[in-house]
């Protein structure tokens, strides 16, 4: 069994448990009382590089990484250094995240913010947009064609923009394939939890002319931003070093300064 295997038992476990406690009528009424999702599109299209910055708590690979007591001044603090869009992870039991912190997140800033989970099922998504989201992570990795197709057509009527997350060339293909608008490349492998940036470099060139790239993981300061951006990624999306920095205002900036025009 993978790390990602371990991970996703957990997830269709607390899935499960949400879904009694809160039926999908529910979610559904939810979510359209909810303002319309805004479109992330246009900022990662615009020059420069556009930076996703994320609010994790811990990860599998680095165990506690910050606390965040109020990660809505956190998130904040992202969107005055000029982040394009805001990460939320919202798996609890490797991450430390929640649907709280969403919301929290949600209701402070202005900029597009990303439920980042691991997302298996529809339910998923209309939690995403009930909780206020305007991008949702799909990992290609743990979904079949038929699924993901599925996921990215209910994103579709949600207005929520999926952002298709790939580890590897065959991955990249199946989400261009599927039609994904926003593609990420993650540097880092799930089922072993190793970092390589140079995986981005290596796959863009897979990635469609006109489709956005992301370039995920491994940021260690802003001189990687500048690798990835060199490589051609438009949206770098950076966790670790950010909630690390002290002063994660400064930090976004010196991000998107690195990288140039
Ligand atoms: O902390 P880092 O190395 O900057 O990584 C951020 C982000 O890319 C990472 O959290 C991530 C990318 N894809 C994921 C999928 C699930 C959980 C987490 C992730």
């Amino acid at each position: 069994m993978t790390v990602l295997d371990g991970i996703l038992a957990g997830v269709r476990e607390d899935l499960e448990q949400r879904k009694r406690a809160t039926p999908l009528a529910e979610l559904r009424s939810r979510a359209a009382d909810t303002a319309p999702a805004l479109d992330p599109l246009p900022a990662f299209r615009a020059p420069g590089v556009s930076i996703i910055a994320e609010v994790k708590r811990k990860s599998p690979s680095k165990g506690a990484l910050a606390d965040i007591p109020d990660p809505a001044s956190l998130a904040a603090q992202y969107a005055a250094g000029g982040a394009a869009a805001i990460s939320v992870l919202t798996e609890s039991r490797r991450f430390g995240g929640s649907l709280t912190d969403l919301d929290a997140v949600r209701a402070r800033v202005d900029v597009p913010v990303l439920r980042k989970d691991f997302i298996v099922d529809p339910y998923q998504l209309w939690e995403a947009r009930a909780h206020g989201a305007d991008l949702a992570l799909l990992m290609v990795v743990s979904l079949d064609d038929g699924r993901l197709t599925d996921l990215m057509g209910l994103c579709k009527e949600l207005g929520l923009t999926p952002l298709v997350e790939a580890h590897t060339a065959d991955e990249v293909r199946r989400a261009a394939a599927a039609g994904a608008e926003l593609l990420g490349i993650n540097a880092r492998d799930l089922t072993t939890l190793d970092v390589d940036r140079t995986v981005f470099a290596d796959l863009v060139t897979g990635i469609p002319e006109g489709t956005v790239s992301v370039a995920e993981s491994g940021v260690t300061g802003p001189k990687d931003v500048a690798e990835y951006r060199g490589w051609g990624a438009d949206v770098v999306l950076a966790g670790e070093a950010l909630v690390r920095s002290g002063d994660p205002r400064s930090a976004v900036r010196e991000f998107i300064g690195a990288a140039g025009a």
